[in-house]
Parts: structure tokens; sequence; C-alpha cells
């Protein structure tokens, strides 16, 4: 594992790895053209920095907290589908992983493991539970209330899937699951027909509305974050029903193509939400530290990560997740000191170059 000294890396030697895997596509895909796929990183790549000289920045803090819980670092782990389908321990890797991290874990509504399992593993990792709301509302219920129960501490909401995207690749050769794969936190009868593609997608419904939210709020005292938030509109709505946090997303692009990248939106309305006092997170092609510290000093409290959590655990479960996490933290922490800064609290706009200060 010495000669990963970066997410391309991880990136690159997965991908070898999983040359053959029937999961490949699925993992990689984005939606149609999948212009958003790359604009998230391109975008994040012409954004430049101002560094400041003359700080003394012999101790740099990555410390942070959200929703007042303390994280060593603001990058936490998004929600992704499965993870028993890149490696064997599935969740179990990815949850010690993030403990020996001490970063918050996004448990997936599809996940291949149970929810309270994770829980009795690590019962002190930060743990956030995704949520599709599927048609059948009392299965999401059922759901929400035991990971409340198992020491969840936040229920995401995932606002951007009303309808499955569409994934060319899966449009051609639709994922398809080995026979003995399950989705243990449902009933074993669960209908896996697919949408566009996607076994089960045809689970979540069509119908999300704001009546949905209000209703979740009835049934869980958890904090809500609505993930897939895009615009000013949609923020302020989330806050007159009682969401806590804001989750700027474009689902890495494998939803609706021809959005703006995830750090364009971010500072266009970023700053609606912390004048409505919502913390704010974003994720969509967050690959380095100067990656994650462009979108602190554009308003975000903390940075998720997708894709590179699917490619760590296919190399080399939880190592590989904390090993992604030491590289994360050296990186930002490096970017921090040589542009001046010595804690999270001063990343600021200030240290960014005036192309994109201006928005
Ligand atoms: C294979 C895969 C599965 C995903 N499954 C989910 C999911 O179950 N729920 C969800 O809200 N987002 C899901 N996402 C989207 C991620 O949470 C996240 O928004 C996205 O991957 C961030 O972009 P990045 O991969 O460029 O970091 C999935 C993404 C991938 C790549
Ligand atoms: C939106 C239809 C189901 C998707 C399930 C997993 C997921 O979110 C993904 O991006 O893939």
């Amino acid at each position: 594992m010495n000669d990963l000294v970066c997410l391309d890396d991880i990136e690159k030697l997965a991908l070898i790895k999983l040359e053959n895997s029937r999961y490949k596509d699925y993992l990689i895909s984005g939606a149609e053209d999948e212009n958003v796929l790359e604009r998230n990183s391109k975008r994040l790549k012409e954004i430049y920095l101002s560094p400041r000289i003359c700080v003394d920045v012999s101790n740099v803090s990555l410390n942070t907290k959200l929703l007042g819980e303390k994280c060593s670092v603001p990058i936490g782990i998004a929600p992704s589908l499965a993870h028993k389908l890149v490696c064997k321990n599935g969740e179990l890797s990815t949850a010690n992983g993030a403990e020996q991290s001490d970063v918050i874990y996004t448990m997936s509504t599809f996940s291949s493991t149970r929810i309270e399992d994770v829980a009795a593993q690590n019962p002190k990792l930060i743990k956030w539970y995704q949520v599709y709301v599927f048609k059948n509302r009392e299965i999401t219920k059922q759901a929400i209330q035991r990971a409340e129960k198992a020491g969840y501490k936040a229920i995401v909401l995932t606002v951007d899937a009303a309808v499955a995207g569409l994934r060319r690749k899966l449009l051609k050769k639709p994922l398809s699951f080995q026979q003995d794969f399950s989705l243990p936190n449902f009933p074993k009868n669960l209908d896996k027909s697919p949408s566009s593609g996607l076994p089960f997608g045809s689970q979540i419904t069509s119908t999300l509305s704001w009546g949905d939210v209000d209703w979740l709020r009835t049934i869980t005292k958890l904090p809500i974050i609505m993930k897939g938030v895009a615009t000013v509109e949609d923020i302020i709505l989330s806050k007159r029903h009682g969401a806590s946090a804001i989750w700027i997303s474009n689902h890495g692009g494998r939803q609706l193509d021809d959005v703006p990248a995830s750090i364009d939106v971010l500072a266009k309305i970023g700053r609606t939400a912390k004048a409505l006092e919502l913390e704010l997170y974003v994720d969509g092609g967050f690959r380095k530290g100067s990656d994650v510290f462009k979108a602190i000093a554009l308003g975000a409290d903390a940075v998720f990560i997708g894709k590179p959590i699917l490619y760590a655990l296919t190399i080399g479960e939880e190592h590989c997740v904390k090993k992604l996490f030491d590289i994360m933290k050296t990186e930002l922490a490096t970017v921090m000191a040589l542009c001046g800064v010595r804690n999270v609290n001063e990343i600021s706009k200030k240290y960014l170059w005036e192309n994109i200060s201006r928005l």
C-alpha cells in the first residue's frame, strides 16, 4: 500500500482489480453523456488558491464538529449501495475504516449489512442512515426507527432520485446481483423489479413531497439532512420543513446530466444555507485535500466522498479506507499550512483566487 499516495492511485489500482467484475459498470457509471460526472472534478481543478505567508503553521488542526459531534476532519463517507459487491465484509469494513479514521459513515438504504450489525461492531462511530423513501412507507418507517434505536445520529434523505438516472452502461447491460445477494434490512420477499437497469429501483417512490419530510419528522427525532439539494428555493423550503442540514449533491453525476458541478452550486447557493443556520455539506468529484479546502472556503462544513471509498474497499477493505483518509488528512493539512491557515474555521473565500471569489 506504500505505492498509494493519492486517491487517483487508489482508483487506478481498483479499476484494474475490477476489470472483469460484473459490477464495474455500475460503480463507475454517470447518467447519459456523463457530462456531470466529468464536470464535478474538472471545475474543482479550475479554482485556484491564494496563499498567505508568514503565518505560524506549526500546529494545524483539522478537527471539526458536525451536528454537534466531533470529527477528526471535515470529510465523511457518502452513502453507496451494497459494499459486499466490492469486498467480503462489506459495510463492516467501511465502518471499521471510518472508526479508525474518526470520520462519519453514512449507511445506504441499500446496504448489504444489517443496520444493527454495524452499530454493534462500531458503537462509538458516528453513523448516519441514508433514506430512499419507498412506495411502501411502512417499510421505510421501520428502517428509520431501527436506525434511531441502534444509535445512528441523523437521517440523510436523498431527494434527487425520484426516478433512476439513465446510466447508459446499465441500460445496455442491466445490473444483476449474484444469486445469494440480498438486502438484509428489508423483508426477503421485497420486489426486485429494476428501474433503468437498477434492481430494487422500482421500490423508490416517485411521489416524494414536502409532506413526506413533515411525516419523517413525526416518526423520528433524529435531525434530517436533505441530500441532493441544488437551488436556493429548495434550501428555504428545507428549512421551513424542519431540516437541520443541506447536502449539495448531483449524486456523483449519476442522476440528472447537464447540471452544474457541485462546487459551482455550492458557490452560488451555499450562503443561503448559512444565513438560515443550516449545516452545509457537499459531494461530487472531491479527490484531494485542496478540493476539500475549496469547498470549505465556499461555506461547506464538510465534504463527503463516494466512489473512492468503494475503490479503497476493493483494494484493501478497512485498511485501505483508513489509508484513504490518512492521505486526505495529510493533503488537507499541507494545503492549509501552505495557505497560512491553522484550523478549519480560518478557511475562507479570501484564500481562493479571484476567479471564484467574485461569485
Ligand atoms: C456505486 C454508487 C452507489 C451509490 N448509492 C447511493 C445510495 O444508495 N444512496 C445515495 O443517496 N447515494 C448513493 N450514491 C451517491 C453518493 O452518495 C454520492 O452522492 C456520490 O457518489 C458523490 O460523488 P463521488 O462519487 O464523485 O464522490 C451512490 C454512488 C455510487 C458511485
Ligand atoms: C435511483 C435508483 C436506485 C439507485 C440505488 C443506488 C444509487 O443511489 C446509485 O447511485 O446507484
